[in-house]
């Protein structure tokens, strides 16, 4: 699915930046004038037309985005990132599951070779929220599969970033739920039950700490120690 992006009754200049990429513009009511000026690049941009009172709903449905786009962060806190408040991870991982923007809430878990902390955290309701597994970056299993992240979509989880593999790739493609993780790999993890939960993570040249806020889409992940307003 392209990657959505917002054009409210309020965001008319947003129009250039839709028009420099493939993104979905979707326009309230009262923005319908704008509509001329994608006229040229329909075939590029779907245009979806809804009232103002639904259009958040629809961006969800349509676009199947997270609120905020990374790029769009980083535009607007540049002083946030200096001071460390937010924080863009390095551009380490792939992108796996239907879910290409997500957001939320982080859970975090420190594992090593080892996933029975994960399927622990994923049993629980994830009401939205992001769960960061830091695996130390192993290459030698996978710490997700196709089995979790049905899991984690059913339990309510928005994402799952894992500093380590996931396999069943085919399986994961298939959930509404979003995945990064460094690569894909056949072995399944230890079953010991070795690790922490909720405890600060290095992850992607960050650290993390339960309870920040993690935002993904196709342009990267960044963590921010605030909830980020539209
Ligand atoms: O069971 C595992 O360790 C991982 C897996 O394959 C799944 O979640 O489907
Ligand atoms: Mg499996």
């Amino acid at each position: 699915m392209a990657k959505g992006y917002f054009v409210g009754r309020d965001n008319v200049t947003r129009i250039s930046r839709v028009m420099q990429s493939s993104y979905i513009g979707v326009c309230s009511l009262r923005t319908t004038h704008v509509l001329d000026e994608f006229h040229p690049l329909c075939d590029k941009v779907k245009i979806i037309i809804t009232n103002s009172f639904h259009f958040l709903l629809c961006l969800l449905e349509y676009c199947n985005m997270s609120s905020l786009a990374t790029a769009e962060i980083c535009d607007t806190n540049i002083s946030h990132l200096s001071t460390g408040d937010l924080r863009i991870l390095h551009p380490v991982f792939q992108i796996y599951g239907q879910s290409q923007a997500f957001s939320g809430t982080i859970v975090t878990v420190k594992v090593f070779e080892d996933n029975v902390l994960v399927r622990e955290l994923l049993e629980t309701k994830g009401e939205g929220r992001v769960l960061v597994v830091d695996g130390g970056g192993s290459m030698r299993c996978a710490l997700v599969g196709g089995n979790l992240v049905q899991l984690a979509q059913s339990m309510g989880w928005s994402g799952i970033v894992v500093n380590g593999c996931v396999r069943d790739v085919d399986e994961i493609n298939l959930c509404q739920v979003g995945v990064r993780a460094l690569g894909s790999h056949p072995l399944r993890s230890n079953k010991k039950g070795f690790g922490e939960k909720h405890v600060g993570v290095y992850v992607g040249g960050s650290f993390i700490r339960d309870g920040e806020w993690l935002y993904a889409d196709n342009d990267g992940v960044i963590v921010s120690k605030f909830e980020l307003s539209i």
